[in-house]
């Protein structure tokens, strides 16, 4: 695990020193926007119109940011119109790296991610992370921040591909954003911030918070189906890909152990129907997840051994309709 200081890779380990031992996650530094026609989107910036064929997702199918653009890919129908290709699972000294066969770089045939950040930018200082999203045409990051790359598939290539479902409607967005901005804070941050915590009061802290925020998304899908009421909306499908690696990693690996998923009926009933979405199950790969989790972070867990459990049905009948 490391970091590009002025284009150049440094191995090191995220810097808790100087927060109280709390993990403080960095801004995404590439922001540029797909839209229709290539006006500017809304970060600002213009000129990357939807087009078929022309951009290419670099994902790990371990990391749950990633993981939500590759949803998006699917339920959106862009598979043909969109590529894509994942990291090895494993992140070591040099980060992110491309593997062998489906795990190459079918681009450049980079060895590994931070290659890819140069060349965008040469001089590029900050983490190397996935999602990437890469434009052909223009030999550049769009976007490496995976909450603006899912609303661009949402909507930019509705034209193209004819899909008009809409996960961030409208008369929704107050509610999305509100409930987005409390699960990303306690929730998907909220396991990173108990895992790579390196003091007790930095972990305490965390972990209270996060299950506070579980306890109340489970009173909430008592009476309602998804998180925003009856329809499955961007909001479910940020918090889907955090539960689904819940019991396998964060219970143990990111000391999440007050409560798995699977005692909280509600919650546990939410993430199979989502698991249970055509299309999704494909993107789920348990194998990928806890082998990067387990494996690369050896200040955590320095043996590298995988547990092999639990087991999870999450084909198991939801009965989220009754
Ligand atoms: N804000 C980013 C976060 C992405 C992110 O942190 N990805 C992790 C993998 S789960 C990563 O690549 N970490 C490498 C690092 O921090 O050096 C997003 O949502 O796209």
């Amino acid at each position: 695990m490391g970091l590009l200081v002025e284009g150049k890779w440094h191995d090191q380990w995220y810097d808790t020193s100087k927060s109280g031992g709390r993990f403080e996650r960095s801004e995404s530094q590439f922001r540029n926007w797909i839209t229709a026609n290539g006006e500017p989107g809304e970060t600002g910036v213009g000129g990357f119109e939807a087009e078929s064929g022309r951009y290419h997702l670099y994902v790990s199918y371990a990391c749950p940011w990633a993981h939500r653009t590759l949803i998006f890919r699917k339920l959106k129908g862009l598979e043909s119109h969109i590529s894509y290709s994942a990291v090895s699972p494993e992140m070591l000294e040099n980060g992110w790296e491309f593997g062998e066969g489906e795990l190459a770089d079918p681009l450049f045939d980079a060895n590994f991610m931070h290659q890819i950040y140069t060349r965008a930018d040469a001089n590029y200082s900050g983490r190397v992370t996935v999602p990437v999203l890469w434009d052909k045409k223009r030999n550049t990051i769009v976007s490496n921040e995976s909450a603006d790359i899912i609303r661009m598939l949402n909507s930019a290539f509705d034209g193209i591909t004819g899909n008009h479902l809409d996960f961030y409607p409208e008369s929704l967005r107050s509610d999305i954003d509100a409930i987005n901005s409390m699960v990303y804070d306690k929730v998907n941050n909220g396991v990173y911030k108990s895992g790579f915590a390196t003091t007790q009061d930095a972990y305490e802290e965390a972990f209270d918070e996060l299950f506070v925020a579980l306890d109340s998304l489970e009173q909430r899908l008592s009476s309602q189906r998804y998180l925003v009421g009856e329809q499955i909306t961007e909001a479910d499908w940020r918090l889907f890909t955090t539960l689904v690696r819940f019991d396998a990693v964060y219970v143990g690996h990111f000391k999440c152990n007050h409560k798995r998923i699977v005692d909280y009926p509600n919650l546990w009933g939410y993430l199979r129907e989502l698991y249970q979405v055509a299309g999704v199950v494909e993107t789920v790969r348990m194998d990928h997840i806890k082998t990067h989790y387990y494996v690369s972070h050896d200040m955590i867990n320095p043996t590298g051994v995988v547990p092999k459990g639990p087991t999870l049905d999450f084909m198991a009948p939801h009965k989220r309709d009754q």
